[in-house]
């Protein structure tokens, strides 16, 4: 097995001016044996905390250490074998291929001058097999739809073959399958010791990948280990301001069986409405 990787952040404000941190006197260790689910209202700074950790952004103040090293002190290239990214949004103005992006991800692995090997084709249809896609792989990355896109995304990152993989709500624009076929794919990485970061707005998603849970609410990070402790009531009405219902659907030996079920409140207002 690789050697595991750990990143922490040492009592670090982060955002983007000292005076007014997003996020304050943070302390937050991840390994890659970590399978962890960020949850945390629109604005909260969940993207900020990733650019933190990936090196785009410094902390305001306070550490930050990947295997006990400063991360400033690390190159892109060497960065990039340990992290890997699924970002929110990408834009790629030329028309590569399915498979010239996916390749992209090898970058970090190739030599100096960058000349892709056997073994890098080799890793991009593998992991075209492995999401489904590799039926794109001709095509122009810009004539793919949203989803399509983000499938790519997703493959580029796992080309990295980085211990930790940072993703930024990575199933939002997929259909049902995809988001199910990635989240199998999800489970199947954390068996392989490879560690995950991602934002969500499903907090059902933490049950799914039997996941921690980091919640960002009011400038700090809550932690738990257990997905069942987070997805209670009263947690998700203060992070999102609604009720939400867990249910226990007692399906035992098919996988986790709590789901979340919001309230929605016209409901109610109809069902006292028909009352006699
Ligand atoms: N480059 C920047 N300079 C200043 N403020 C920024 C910058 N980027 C983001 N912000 C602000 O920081 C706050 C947090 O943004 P961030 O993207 O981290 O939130 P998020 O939790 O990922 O939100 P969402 O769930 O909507 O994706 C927002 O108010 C945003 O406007």
């Amino acid at each position: 097995m690789p050697p595991q990787l750990k990143i922490e952040l040492r009592n670090a404000d982060l955002g983007y001016r000292k005076e007014s941190p997003l996020l304050q006197g943070i302390d937050l260790t991840l390994t890659s044996d970590d399978t962890v689910c960020v949850l945390g209202q629109n604005g909260t700074g969940k993207t900020t905390l990733f650019k933190t950790l990936l090196g785009f952004l410094p902390p305001l103040s306070g550490g930050l250490t990947l295997n006990g090293k400063p991360l400033e002190e690390y190159q892109p290239r060497e960065l990039a074998r340990h992290i890997a990214y699924v970002p929110q949004a990408h834009h790629t103005p030329f028309p590569y291929t399915v498979s010239q992006v996916v390749l992209f991800g090898r970058t970090a692995h190739m030599g100096f001058f960058g000349t892709p090997q056997k073994k890098d084709r080799t890793a991009v249809e593998r992991i075209l097999d492995m999401l489904d896609i590799r039926h794109l792989a001709r095509r122009s990355y810009t004539e793919l739809s949203g989803g399509e896109r983000q499938m790519v995304i997703i493959a580029r990152a796992l080309a990295q073959e980085a211990r930790l993989l940072i993703l930024d709500e990575p199933a939002s624009s997929l259909d049902y399958g995809n988001q199910v076929r990635l989240l199998d794919k999800i489970r199947l990485l954390k068996e392989q010791h490879t560690g995950i970061l991602m934002a969500t707005h499903q907090p059902d998603q933490a049950f799914l990948l039997d996941a921690q849970v980091l919640m960002l609410t009011e400038k700090h990070l809550l932690r738990y280990d257990d997905p069942s402790h987070a997805l209670q009531p009263r947690l998700l009405k203060k992070i999102y301001g609604v009720d939400i219902q867990v249910i226990d659907t007692a399906l035992a030996g098919n996988g986790p069986s709590k789901v979340c079920r919001p309230v929605i409140t016209s409901w109610q207002q109809t069902s006292n409405d028909q009352t006699p």
